[in-house]
């Protein structure tokens, strides 16, 4: 006995609208096949479990197979099957009015038809987009049932007859069309299960060998796991990284459900940050590695799996980033974050500061995007100063604020952005009794900037952007040696050595011991260029602006005193040779200067 009949659907031509538009990412016909006979056999056991299926359950793989020389696709499963009824009912209305739906939001979006592909679970229907008929073959698990066969072509008239199946369960036989033909390689099949499937929880046969771990460590309980286990599965899947630094478990079942493992991974260099590095899963079938709008942006950095049947995977992506069960998933997981990294820093402050290199950028990205990661962070974000040392906030404040506080009774946090070139004015401060950080990362520059407005009546300098009794000014003013006459004179005679309108002379009292010149670049003027190379601020016109410096002369070193009884014809010469000896402390000496400072002091020596 035949039945036809006609699939109850609205738009008649469905089949083409969804093979062209899903054309980019129709391998996942697979996905949806298999985990359609995973549902089926989870049923049975279920089913099983509660003693409404009696029978033997035996062996319960789904088996997918490629016959190249009949051009077909076969997935079976021993789940529980369907009836000719239920198949006109599941697969002819269920299924296809999934498809039907999926067309008419296709509509309304027409602009955003690359969102909706891939996060669309096309379900059944699918199978059109690689199949140009489509056969089931299904026997109920129910006692006394008769074994069915449906054949569809794709369009909207389909035949039912009755069919010879021992076995309960579904067989569902795709006839590759032509243009899909890549699927029926093993190794392109291999790629797509491996893919999509490698984390169902039935096992998937492909070429007689399972190809999925059916209990993933992330559906266990953290108690039955020891760090072993959490190192291997990172292995499985990242095969090519190095072991990561530590993890975290995630299991929540209210107010949604989601379980995961995000790993902490070691980062040999900024530039290496990886995203798209966690894989989204709802109940372990493999979404996307695209995790943008249900994990924080700061924390796409980190490795590992979400597992989520609550995250809705089947609208556009605007949808889901206003959708409330993501924002609170975000929230969730920079909470459980910051709480796991306040756990480590408590408990293991060694192995905390051990890994701070690879763990610094995503704290300090996580404080500037996150207002409330910064506010759980404050407690254990590290400093660190030229000596390798690290401290909280809170210590470092406790070790600077006698020496680093400067008359207007602002804390002045001095730091280097490269301790070897600025080898000489780290040092110059160091002997002040003055500590100086270490800021200098691509993050640490626009930390900086977070620093200032957060710690209270603070403020960042950089060690070479003032005199060192600018730096951190206090009340005890230096007495001159050199009277006003004197001084004008100085200034003059160094004017003129240097010769550059962007060389600002300034004679000042400082310590006999300190430098006899010194060049610096005030803090804004450094910060202002630094921001219109970023390009931002309206600063552009910095940008094109040579950079200006301050030349302190230091009025009390002994060198002066000896310049202004020098004869005439020798003062530029000494003036220049100073200068000349300030921009090498800095690396600034080169060319042609660099060439008359060696010839200038080669003569120099030859004199005495
Ligand atoms: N292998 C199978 N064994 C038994 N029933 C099946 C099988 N495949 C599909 N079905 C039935 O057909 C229905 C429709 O399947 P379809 O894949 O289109 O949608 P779905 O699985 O309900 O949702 P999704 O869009 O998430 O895939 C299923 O709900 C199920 O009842």
């Amino acid at each position: 006995m035949e039945e036809r009949g006609n699939i109850s659907i609205h738009t008649e031509n469905i089949f083409p609208i969804i093979k062209k538009f899903l054309y980019s990412d129709h391998e996942i016909f697979l996905r949806e096949l298999v985990s359609n006979a995973v549902d089926a056999t989870q049923k049975l056991k279920r089913l099983g479990g509660i003693g409404e299926f009696t029978g033997e359950q035996g062996d319960l793989k789904v088996v997918v197979s490629v016959d190249k020389e009949a051009k077909t696709i076969t997935i079976t499963d021993r789940g529980i099957g369907m009836t000719a009824e239920e198949i006109k009912k599941y697969i002819n209305q269920i299924a296809f009015s999934g498809a039907t739906e999926f067309v008419e939001r296709y509509k309304d979006q027409g602009g955003e038809k690359n969102q909706i592909i891939g996060q669309f679970g096309l379900g059944f229907y699918s199978a059109f987009m690689v199949a140009n008929e489509v056969e089931i073959i299904s026997k109920s698990f129910r006692d006394g049932t008769e074994p069915a066969r449906w054949v569809c072509d794709g369009s909207t008239e389909f035949a039912i007859t009755e069919a010879t199946k021992e076995d309960r369960g579904t067989t569902i036989i795709l006839h590759i069309a032509e243009d899909s033909e890549e699927f029926l390689e093993t190794e392109r099949v291999r790629t797509v299960l491996n893919k999509y499937c490698k984390f169902l929880p039935v096992e998937v046969e492909f070429e007689g060998q399972v190809i999925n771990n059916p209990n993933p460590i992330w559906t266990k309980q953290p108690s039955e796991l020891t760090d072993e286990d959490y190192k291997n599965f990172y292995k499985e899947l990242y095969p090519f990284s190095e072991a990561p630094l530590f993890w975290i478990h995630l299991n929540v079942d209210y107010p949604f459900n989601l379980t995961g493992i995000l790993y902490f991974p070691k980062i040999k260099n900024e530039f290496e940050l990886q995203r798209n590095k966690i894989q989204l899963y709802s109940r372990q079938v493999f979404i996307t590695d695209e995790v943008k709008d249900v994990v924080p942006e700061f924390l796409m950095l980190l490795h590992g799996v979400i597992d989520s049947p609550d995250i809705p995977l089947n609208v556009s992506r605007s949808f889901l980033q206003a959708d409330a069960n993501v924002k609170k998933i975000n929230t969730y997981i920079t909470k459980k974050v910051a709480d796991k990294l306040n756990d480590i820093f408590k408990k293991d402050r060694e192995t905390f500061e051990k890994n701070w290199a690879d763990i610094n950028v995503f704290i300090k990205y996580g404080m500037l995007s996150d207002d409330k990661f910064y506010e759980k962070a404050k407690d254990f974000v590290l400093l660190q100063n030229t000596e390798g040392k690290n401290h909280t906030f809170e210590e470092y404040k406790a070790l600077t604020q006698a020496n680093q506080t400067d008359k207007t009774e602002q804390l002045v946090l001095l730091y280097t952005t490269d301790a070897d070139k600025q080898h000489a004015y780290v040092e110059a401060a160091l002997n002040r009794g003055y500590d100086v950080l270490k800021l200098d990362t691509v993050i640490d520059s626009h930390f900086i900037g977070l620093l200032e407005q957060k710690l209270e009546k603070t403020t960042l300098k950089r060690v070479d952007s003032e005199t060192i009794d600018k730096l951190i000014q206090k009340d005890d003013t230096k007495e001159s040696v050199l009277n006003d006459t004197e001084k004008e004179e100085i200034k003059k005679v160094y004017e003129q050595a240097i010769n550059n309108q962007h060389m600002q002379v300034e004679v000042a009292a400082m310590s006999p011991d300190d430098a006899p010149v010194v060049i610096t670049m005030p803090e804004f003027m450094r910060r202002m260029k630094d921001m219109s190379r970023a390009g931002g601020g309206g600063m552009m016109f910095m940008g094109d602006m040579p950079d200006t410096y301050n030349v302190t002369v230091n009025a009390n070193h002994s060198l002066h005193q000896r310049l202004l009884k020098a004869k005439e014809e020798n003062k530029e010469r000494i003036a220049r040779q100073a200068f000349d000896l300030a921009l090498l402390s800095q690396n600034m000496l080169s060319g042609s200067a660099l060439t008359a400072f060696v010839k200038r002091s080669v003569e120099l020596i030859d004199k005495e």
